[in-house]
């Protein structure tokens, strides 16, 4: 599927293709962009299917649907290698292409994310309430597991605006991305991935809390963790300084 993107920064820069969570749009990313085109990267970023700007698939997708997407993208950019950083089903794009398609994939960041997460059942029950009860009460739900009480008590109008991405989503391309979730286990493609590999987690997620970090850390050959105290879900948005420098020192270290 033809993915809705932005591309932002020096046409000569290495491509870092931004890949964000359920329920979001490109726009999750604002927070990290300035400071890696600074860097000197050519930053693409893109609305997962069903999400934002690209089109609604037929039915329910799995991970692999997510990864061709990104494959087709880079191949519309021709681009032949880029380094991703995703953030929770961003980051299960990124290990699926690191494991599937690792010719495509320099470094890998993977924020906030799990190989596995819940159980078939659980992901169905979240697109029945995504198509049955409507996208406001998946948003009420997000935005509680997305930010720490104490960020959205310090920034209402931002909490808004992130409850607004979530609410205006499609409620079946939701329900089609939950599918992906569900069908994925990639506990035992982790070994396999060879790029250079940075893991940052949320002290405070309560959606993918560290110990999921913990085990993609411990699988991928190599890959480093971070933990960055005062963030849930969304820590690249609640703690963006820190993220911005540990996604900016583990793509430029030479
Ligand atoms: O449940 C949430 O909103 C958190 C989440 C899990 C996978 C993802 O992309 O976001």
């Amino acid at each position: 599927m033809k993915l809705h993107h932005q591309i932002t920064g020096p046409d000569t820069g290495e491509v870092v293709v931004l890949a964000g969570s359920i329920g979001s749009n490109l726009s999750m990313w604002d927070p990290q962009v300035p400071r890696l085109v600074d860097a000197g990267f050519r930053v693409v970023r893109f609305d997962n299917r069903g999400h934002g700007r690209t089109p609604v698939p037929d039915g329910p997708s799995s991970l692999a649907d997510l990864g061709g997407d990104v494959v087709e993208l880079l191949d519309t950019l021709e681009v032949e290698r880029a380094h991703l950083v995703g953030l929770s089903l961003g980051g299960m794009i990124g290990m699926w292409l690191g494991a599937h398609r690792p010719s495509r994939i320099d470094r890998l960041v993977l924020c906030c994310t799990s190989a596995k997460l819940g159980t078939p059942q659980t992901w169905r029950e979240r697109a029945t309430q995504a198509t049955t009860k409507g996208m406001v009460s998946i948003a009420d739900g997000s935005i509680t597991r997305w930010f720490t009480p104490g960020w959205i008590q310090a920034n209402p109008g931002l909490a808004k605006e992130f409850h607004h991405m979530t609410a205006t989503v499609p409620a079946r391309g939701y329900a089609s991305c939950c599918a992906a979730i569900g069908g994925m286990d990639l506990r035992d493609a982790l070994p396999s991935i060879t790029a250079p590999t940075l893991v940052v987690a949320g002290a405070d997620d309560p959606a993918t809390p560290p110990e999921h970090a913990r085990l993609i850390a411990e699988r991928i050959p190599d890959a480093r963790l971070e933990i960055v105290d005062d963030a849930a879900h969304l820590g690249n948005v609640e703690q963006p300084e820190t993220f911005g420098d540990l996604i900016t020192k583990h793509l430029t270290a030479r």
